[in-house]
């Protein structure tokens, strides 16, 4: 709460209104006054109960004021400010804790820095210049709503002469109402709001009055709908302001303006050639910009941003018992879909892929390549079009591409981007950004590339392109598809023969969909290779569901008594068949029924039922096979009879978690015995002990599959579980918890928010 004994704010329209009413409502105890012109707008203000005492003159508020915020239109802030350094001792103004701070609402910064600059002959450590951004098309202290800056944003540009005493105040006001504040230079405030509101309102102000001058403008209008309308929304604007705002900020304006004409033209040129992909394209990359660059800002997850905006972090409460039974179909495999539209793009002809994973993983590589200019249709109900550019085709994004949490993602991008003529950057969330990048930096490097990491080898991943690659034969230090898929994609574009021996068989989709677009992919053992400067021919995919995600309900049918399941079309690549095999391993009732292939990749509808597990030691060749199942695996140890045992598994340290102690902490909370190793884990599992643990409260550190993995332990816990940080389930597995519940899991999402209010 602002600690200012009394509050006056200078122009009392929508903006100082709102303010005004949002002290009101979080309970300012102060005095609020008010100046305005309009004797009339301040007899509303006081009627309206949001201010206590207002004048049409200055001279009479200025004296006991503690905090005064000019919300008066740009170019009234000279006449404003001159009578301020008038009425206000100089010292009131300075040091280090200002008895007075001033502060203003103006949309343009640089203009009232001038005027500043000009009344004070300096700018005064008082002074802060800010701008909350939440204006309305509305006026008038009448349209005055508390609630104006809830969740939005207010820039503060405080200089260097302004006193860090000054600058807490203003926080602690816009705080207060609501806000969040920010802080950036003038020049800088001034260029992004040229950009985000100030040519907006041009346009819209340009488009409305160019059609209303037109002879059938009755009938625009009298049919405006849709797009139109929300043009004359925007132009509905105060003119007055507008016309000020537009004075202030001339260069910046300009400037945003010719690169808005750049645009426009190359849309002109689209449409008049009838170039129907160049159209798609900017479409397509507009048409999810928002939600793309919501995550880019804020580094957090694609396509749950929004909902995480509005919720905090998710959390799974799932109550114990319950079995599974049904016929379901999981989401498309992950690999198969970040691959589909990486060769897709590259390809010469149009990919149709099918069963395309909607999950932000996948997601955020098909919008990384919409940056770089590829026409991309979809995701329409796991269908997705992608034109491709042909190997050449690619174009340098405007700015970073955000991969979100897909270590798999940057890594073959690394590969693919290292091959172009453009720099990139590559950027993910707060969990990628801990993962290892220099096993795929350090190889390119020796190929030819030229590529900076963060410390330690971790994201960002700043790619130097232009440079030229030549073909490695490459031993891999650890078995990853991942590296070997980055390697042969910098093949691609490299010269002569790209060769990788991996020390145990990793999934091989990126060689099957290679070969799939006609390109020749050789292996011989453990060891396969491409020649740089072939192509790419585009051909259909059918993406099979994702024996990984599958996994979640083979465990959970497995562990619990009456289970009786079938999933159907499950990718059965033999490269990814570990879960299978360790689950039969251990005992489990399950049949692969309806083999057939897809579009190179052998499917199988996967039934499986109940039976006794017991604990076996894993074999170590079915490690990499299985690298991504361990989590739900590690549930599956914990009901079985004896102990298992996992070694080798050092790869599952550095994915979205240390998978290894993120589950050995959820096993200890609900009681299971364990040790952990730096390269495993033996669990001692319960055996057919109906409740073969408790229940508590688990932190799934932001790792999908460690979330899922405990909402399949209820099914046997004593207790109900509860798993925070389950956002990222939406990563690999969108809509997981509905599917639990359709086959008998009792699991409930809730937003961190309530949570709290509950405990
Ligand atoms: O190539 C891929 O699509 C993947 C490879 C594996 O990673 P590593 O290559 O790091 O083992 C796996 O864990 C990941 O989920 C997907
Ligand atoms: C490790 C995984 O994915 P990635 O490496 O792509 O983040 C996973 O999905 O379990």
């Amino acid at each position: 709460m602002p600690n200012e004994a009394r509050v006056l704010i200078v122009g009392l329209g929508l903006i100082g209104g709102s303010l005004a009413a949002a002290l009101r409502a979080v309970g300012y105890a102060g005095t609020i006054q008010s100046c305005d012109p309009d004797a009339g707008e301040i007899a509303r203000g006081i009627e309206m109960g949001l201010i206590d005492h207002g004048d049409t003159r200055l001279a009479s508020l200025v004296e006991g004021a503690t905090l005064i915020v000019l919300a008066v239109p740009v170019l009234a802030m000279r006449s404003v400010m001159q009578e301020l350094a008038d009425l206000l001792p100089r010292e009131a103004l300075s040091g280090t804790a200002p008895r007075v701070v001033i502060t203003d609402v103006g949309s343009t910064k640089a203009a009232v820095r001038d005027c500043a600059l000009a009344a004070f002959g300096e700018l005064p450590a008082g002074l802060v210049l800010g701008h909350p951004i939440a204006g309305s098309e509305k006026s008038g202290v009448a349209a005055s709503n508390p609630q104006l800056y809830i969740k939005h944003k207010v820039i503060l540009t405080p200089s260097r002469e302004t006193a860090p005493a000054a600058v807490a105040r203003v926080q602690t006001l816009w705080r207060a109402c609501g806000a969040e504040v920010l802080e950036m230079d003038v020049e800088r405030h001034d260029q992004v709001l040229a950009r985000t509101s100030h040519l907006p309102h041009l346009l819209a102000f340009s488009l409305v009055d160019t059609l209303a001058r037109q002879d059938e403008r009755l009938e625009i209008f009298r049919y405006a709908a849709g797009g139109f309308r929300d043009f004359t929304r925007i132009a509905g604007s105060d003119p007055v302001m507008w016309r000020d705002i537009f004075t202030a900020n001339r260069d910046a304006v300009l400037s945003s303006l010719d690169d808005f004409e750049a645009g426009l033209g190359r849309l002109r040129q689209a449409v008049e050639a009838g170039d129907g992909d160049a159209m798609l394209s900017i479409f397509d990359r507009a048409s999810h910009a928002r939600h793309y660059f919501d995550s880019l800002l804020n580094q957090t997850s694609y396509q749950v941003e929004y909902q995480m905006q509005q919720q905090g972090k998710l959390t799974f409460r799932a109550a114990p018992g319950g079995r599974v039974a049904g016929r379901i179909r999981v989401p498309g495999d992950k690999s198969i879909s970040h691959r589909s539209i990486m060769l897709g793009a590259l390809a010469e002809g149009v990919t149709e892929v099918k069963g395309f994973l909607e999950g932000e993983d996948s997601l955020a590589t098909l919008q990384a390549f919409r940056e770089m200019g590829v026409a991309i249709e979809g995701p329409h109900q796991g269908r997705v079009t992608v034109h491709g550019v042909g190997m050449h085709g690619l174009k340098a994004p405007a700015g970073p591409l955000y991969v979100g949490n897909a270590g798999t993602a940057m890594r073959l991008f690394a590969g693919l981007l290292a091959g172009q003529g453009f720099d990139t950057e590559l950027i993910g969330d707060a969990s990628l950004t801990k993962r290892p990048m220099g096993r795929v930096a350090d190889p390119l490097r020796v190929m030819g590339a030229k590529i900076d990491t963060a410390e330690g080898g971790r994201p960002p991943l700043k790619i130097h392109g232009g440079q030229k690659l030549k073909g490695i034969t490459y031993d891999m230090p650890m078995a990853s598809a991942q590296v070997k898929s980055c390697l042969l994609l910098a093949g691609l574009y490299a010269e002569g023969e790209t060769r990788v021996r991996e020390p145990a068989p990793t999934r091989d989709h990126t060689e099957r969909m290679l070969a799939g677009f006609g390109y020749e992919v050789h292996r011989e053992g453990d060891t396969c290779w491409l020649n740089g400067g072939g192509k790419l021919t585009a051909a259909p995919i059918d993406v099979p569901s994702d024996i990984s995600s599958a996994t979640f309900f083979l465990v959970a049918a497995a562990i619990t008594p009456g289970s009786n399941l079938i999933l159907e079309h499950v990718g059965i690549n033999p490269t990814r068949i570990g879960v299978i095999n360790i689950l039969k391993l251990m005992g489990a009732d399950l049949h692969l029924t309806n083999e057939r292939e897809v579009g190179g990749e052998p499917v199988a509808d996967l039934h499986i039922r109940y039976a006794p597990l017991k604990g076996i030691d894993i074999p170590l060749d079915q490690v990499p096979l299985a690298i991504d199942e361990f989590p739900a695996l590690f549930v599956a140890a914990a009901c079985a009879t004896g102990t298992t045992r996992l070694r080798g598994a050092e790869e599952l340290r550095v994915k979205e978690s240390d998978r290894i102690q993120a589950m050995a902490d959820g096993l200890a909370t609900l009681g299971v015995e364990h040790t952990v190793l730096e390269d495993g884990i033996d669990i001692v599992g319960a055996g057919e002990r109906e409740v073969a643990y408790g229940g508590g409260r688990i932190d799934s550190l932001g790792d999908h599959r460690i979330a899922m993995s405990f909402v399949v332990a209820s099914l046997r816990a004593g207790e109900e579980i509860v798993i925070d940080d389950c956002a990222n389930v939406a990563t690999s597995f969108p809509g997981f918890t509905e599917l639990a519940r359709t086959v008998g899991l009792h699991v409930e999402e809730e937003d961190a928010g309530n949570t709290e209010e509950r405990a």
